[in-house]
């Protein structure tokens, strides 16, 4: 497989001026990306998530051309983002669920036209791209109104398509499901399933919603102060921001806190208990421990949830 997205230490440093007297000013540099390297092969669906203001909207600007990074080199489809831009629009799609980039006072079909304007594309293409977009988006009933009076996830399947009329080779996706209801977000990502699996389509994709990682993603990066803490798969995060797994005991009765090896009680609510254990022991001798001294009922194994692992990695130092 060949890369479509190269990094090589990447920087973006800003200078940022504050007033901090009435005539004097300070002079401070903000790293917000600070020496960032990763591959990204064709046809991958990857997550890039991190804290507010890690530097994930300054990478997808300088992947896109908008800024232009004050160190290291930038390859997306061969091309160098922020020297040759105009070409460089021509290959990606990019879709901020912030903000739209389709006309509010025009029907939805108008910015679409004006896409196959603006992108030269096509006819032939332009028409069997938006057919298909309006079938699986489901957008029909809405190609006639005007942009301001649909909800929120029409206006964001509204913004995906037209991100993808010209066929891009990337789409770069900033929180496309942030204030979805539950059936919007569904559609939205089985659409996105849809088009990495059929047209290959690579998909960079930024969130706050650990569910479209959970579901989209096989691969994902972790940015923190911006510096890439974790590049792998899904299910190494929880390895690798892990310590410990939890046992929850149903007890007969409330007891005092068990006492186990291997193993300490966390919390205890009534008969319940709550044992945290290295993730990478085996529960079982613990259970047979427990089950032989306790009147044992019930018990299940807890795995970390991403959202607890991520949040201890962004305490912790640096994750290997
Ligand atoms: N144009 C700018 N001038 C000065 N500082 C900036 C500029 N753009 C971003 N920053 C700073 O760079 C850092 C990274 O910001 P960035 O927007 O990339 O973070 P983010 O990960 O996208 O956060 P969020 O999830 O909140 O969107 C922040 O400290 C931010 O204040």
């Amino acid at each position: 497989m060949t890369d479509l997205i190269e990094l090589d230490g990447v920087e973006k440093v800003f200078d940022v001026r504050r007033k901090t007297g009435r005539w004097r000013r300070e002079k401070r540099q903000v790293r917000a990306v600070d020496g960032i390297s990763f591959r990204v092969p064709r046809g991958e669906m990857v997550g890039y998530i991190g804290p507010n203001g890690a530097g994930k909207s300054t990478t997808i600007k300088m992947l896109t051309g908008i800024l232009t990074p004050s160190a290291g080199r930038i390859g997306v489809a061969g091309l160098d983002p922020s020297r040759e831009r105009t070409k460089m629009a021509q290959r990606i799609g990019v879709v901020f669920g912030q903000r739209t980039t389709l006309w509010w006072d025009l029907p939805l079909y108008d910015s679409y036209r004006l896409a196959h304007r603006m992108y030269r594309i096509p006819d032939a293409r332009f028409r069997e791209n938006l057919d298909r977009c309006v079938e699986l988006l489901d957008l029909a009933s809405l190609l006639d109104v005007p942009v301001r009076q649909l909800s929120l996830g029409q206006r964001m399947r509204g913004d995906i398509a037209a991100a993808l009329l010209h066929d891009p080779d990337v789409l770069y996706l900033d929180e496309p499901t942030i204030g979805l209801d539950v059936i919007s977000k569904a559609k939205v990502r089985q659409f996105l399933r849809d088009l990495n699996a059929e047209r290959a389509t690579t998909i960079l994709l930024t969130t706050h919603d650990l569910t479209d990682i959970e579901q989209l993603c096989k691969r994902v990066m972790v940015i923190d102060h911006g510096r890439l803490m974790y590049d792998g798969a899904l299910a190494g995060l929880h390895e690798a921001g892990e310590g410990e797994r939890t046992l929850v005991v149903d007890l007969e009765r409330e007891l005092p806190p068990v006492r186990a090896e291997g193993a300490r009680v966390i919390k205890v609510e009534g008969p319940r208990q709550w044992l945290a254990f290295p993730a990478s022991a085996s529960a079982a001798p613990l259970v047979a421990q427990i089950a032989a001294e306790y009147p044992l009922v019930d018990l299940s194994v807890r795995e970390p949830d991403i959202e607890a692992v991520i949040a201890r990695m962004y305490e912790g130092p640096e994750v290997h």
